[in-house]
C-alpha cells in the first residue's frame, strides 16, 4: 500500500493498455489477477485486524480480484465470506472462483460483517447497478465498521468522477496499481476514503500525476530581490482583491512586488505602489504579471487587459479577467501564460465542460497554450503539451472570498520565480493548500495569504 501523493493517473483504457502490454510480455492475466488479490488481502489483514470480513464479489475481474482475497485471507486464517452478484464471467475470475472453496451466498440476503471489501465492479463498470445489487451494497455497507472499496467504489465512473445513483462513503479505496480519476475527482473521490495504490509489478507511465510537495528550497545565498522574482499585479476597480493577490505574491516568496494602478501607500509598506501605465509595464525587471482580481469587467478593465496582453511578460489571469478574453486572443501569445479559472469562468471562456474535467482542463490548455489551473473542490492543472496535475480533495474552508485571489498571486510569485509554468501552478496550488491546513477552520483570505510564507518553510 503506498500513498498517492506524486503517482501516475490512469484512465481505464490507459491501464487496460498498461495490462496489455504486461501480458504481451509474458505476464498473464490470472498472475496480474493474483498480484491483486495478494495485494488486497494483506490490506485487508493489516486494516481489519481480527474481525470478520465479507467480499462481495462482481462478475468481471473485479470480482476475481475478491475471490483471490478471500482465499489468500481464508488461507491466513481469517474469519471470511463471500457474497457474489452472479456466476464470474470472465476467464480470469472463473479461474479465481475455482480458488475459494467456502460458500458463495446471494448478495441480497448476504448477512452483514463488521468488514466489507467491495469487489463487485472495478474499471469496467459501464452504468448504474441494478436496484438489487445498489441496495445490497449500501444496506452491508451501513452495517459494516470498516468499508473497503477494491480499484474503485462500485458505481463511481473510473475516468470522469461522476457517481452512478448512490454510492456508499467508503473508508479505504485499494487503487490497483495505480491510482485513476475517480479517486481524485469529485463526486466520486468524496466516495473513495483514503486512497492506496496496491502496486501489481506493471509499469504503470502516464501524462497525468497527483499533485505532490514541490521542491521549495530557500534561494541562494547569492539571491537578490529580483533573482527572486518580480510580481506586478494590476490593480482593478475593487482594490482589495488585487492587494491580496500582492499580498499572496509576497509572502509565496517574490522579491519584489508591486501594484500597477495605485499611488496611495497603505500597509503592507513592502509593497510598491506606481501607476498602470506603458513604462511600467514595459519594466523588464517583471518576472510574472498577474492581472485579474477585482479587474471589473467595464472598458477600464478591458483596456488594462489589453495593455497586459500587449507585453511579452510571462501571463497569469484570473477572475474577471477571465471573462474579458477569448482563447483565440491568449493562444498567439509566446509568453508563458497561466490561467486559473473556477467553473463558472472555465464555462465563461471554454463553454461549459463536456465530460471529464480533466479532459476539459486539457483540451482548454490546447485551445488557449496556457497552463489551465481548473480549480475547485478537486483542481486539475493541464499544460498545453498535454501533461496534467490533479489535486485532490481540497480543504473545505477554502471557500471564503478573496482566496482564488491568493492562489493567483503565489502561482505569480512561482511563476516569477522561474518555474516552468506548470510547476508554478502545481507549487502554488499546493502552498495554497498547505497554508489552508496549517489554519485551520474558518480562516480568512488575509491570514492565508500570510500562512503561505509558513508553509514554504
Ligand atoms: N487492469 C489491470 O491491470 C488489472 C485489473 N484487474 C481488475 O480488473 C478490473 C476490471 O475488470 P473488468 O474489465 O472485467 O471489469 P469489472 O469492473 O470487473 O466488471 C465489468 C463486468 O461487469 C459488467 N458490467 C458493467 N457495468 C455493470 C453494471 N452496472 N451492472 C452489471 N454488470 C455490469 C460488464 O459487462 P457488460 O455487461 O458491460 O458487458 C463486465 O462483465 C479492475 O478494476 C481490477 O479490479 C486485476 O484483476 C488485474 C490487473
Ligand atoms: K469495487
Amino acid at each position: 500500500m503506498i500513498p498517492i501523493a506524486g503517482t501516475p493517473v490512469l484512465t481505464a483504457a490507459e491501464m487496460r493498455a498498461a495490462e496489455d502490454a504486461a501480458i504481451a510480455a509474458g505476464t498473464s492475466v490470472d498472475t496480474l489477477m493474483q498480484r491483486a488479490g495478494a495485494g488486497v488481502a494483506d490490506a485487508v489483514r493489516r486494516l481489519a485486524g481480527v474481525n470478520d470480513v465479507l467480499i462481495l464479489c462482481g462478475p468481471g475481474n473485479n470480482g476475481g480480484d475478491g475471490y483471490v482475497a478471500a482465499a489468500r485471507l481464508h488461507a491466513a486464517g481469517r474469519s471470511v465470506r463471500v457474497a457474489a452478484s452472479g456466476e464470474p464471467r470472465t476467464p480470469a475470475a472463473i479461474a479465481a472462483r475455482a480458488l475459494w472453496t467456502g460458500a458463495v451466498e446471494p448478495l441480497a440476503t448476504a448477512a452483514p460483517a463488521p468488514v466489507l471489501v467491495d469487489a463487485l465492479f472495478g474499471t469496467g463498470l459501464s452504468r448504474a447497478l441494478d436496484a438489487e445489487t445498489g441496495a445490497a451494497l449500501g444496506r452491508l455497507a451501513r452495517q459494516a465498521n470498516l468499508t473497503i472499496a477494491v480499484d474503485v467504489p462500485s458505481g463511481v465512473a473510473t475516468d470522469d468522477g461522476t457517481v452512478f445513483g448512490e454510492v456508499p462513503a467508503f473508508h479505504v479505496t485499494l487503487a490497483l496499481g495505480a491510482a485513476k480519476p475517480a479517486h481524485l475527482l469529485q463526486p466520486a473521490a468524496a466516495r473513495c476514503g483514503t486512497v492506496r495504490v496496491i502496486p501489481i509489478g506493471i509499469p504503470t507511465d502516464s501524462a497525468t500525476q497527483i499533485l505532490a510537495r514541490p521542491d521549495l528550497t530557500a534561494p541562494p545565498v547569492d539571491a537578490h530581490k529580483f533573482t527572486r522574482g518580480m510580481v506586478a499585479v494590476v490593480r482593478g476597480r475593487m482594490a482589495g482583491a488585487a492587494q491580496l493577490a500582492a499580498s499572496a505574491a509576497m509572502h509565496a516568496g517574490a522579491g519584489y512586488v508591486t501594484l500597477l494602478g495605485a499611488t496611495i501607500p497603505s500597509a503592507p509598506h513592502a509593497l510598491v505602489r506606481r501607476r498602470l501605465d506603458a513604462e511600467a509595464l514595459a519594466d523588464p525587471r517583471i518576472g510574472a504579471l498577474l492581472i485579474g482580481p477585482g479587474l471589473g469587467r467595464d472598458d477600464d478593465a478591458c483596456a488594462s487587459l489589453e495593455q497586459a496582453l500587449a507585453t511579452d511578460h510571462p501571463l497569469v489571469v484570473d477572475g474577471d479577467a477571465l471573462h474579458l478574453v477569448t482563447p483565440e486572443r491568449l493562444c498567439d501569445r509566446h509568453a508563458p501564460l497561466i490561467l486559473t479559472p473556477h467553473a463558472g469562468e472555465f464555462a465563461a471562456l471554454f463553454g461549459a465542460p463536456a465530460g471529464s474535467k480533466l479532459a476539459a482542463a486539457r483540451d482548454a490548455a490546447v485551445r488557449a497554450q496556457a497552463t489551465i489551473v481548473f480549480k475547485g473542490p478537486d483542481t486539475v492543472i493541464a499544460a498545453p503539451d498535454g501533461h496534467a496535475i490533479i489535486a485532490g480533495e481540497a480543504n473545505s474552508w477554502l471557500s471564503t472570498a478573496g482566496s482564488g485571489d491568493v492562489l493567483a498571486g503565489a502561482i505569480a510569485a512561482l511563476l516569477a520565480g522561474g518555474r516552468r509554468a506548470l510547476d508554478a501552478a502545481a507549487a502554488g496550488v499546493w502552498l495554497h493548500g498547505e497554508a489552508a491546513r496549517r489554519l485551520g477552520p474558518a480562516f480568512i483570505a488575509d491570514d492565508l495569504a500570510v500562512a503561505l510564507a509558513g508553509a514554504r518553510a
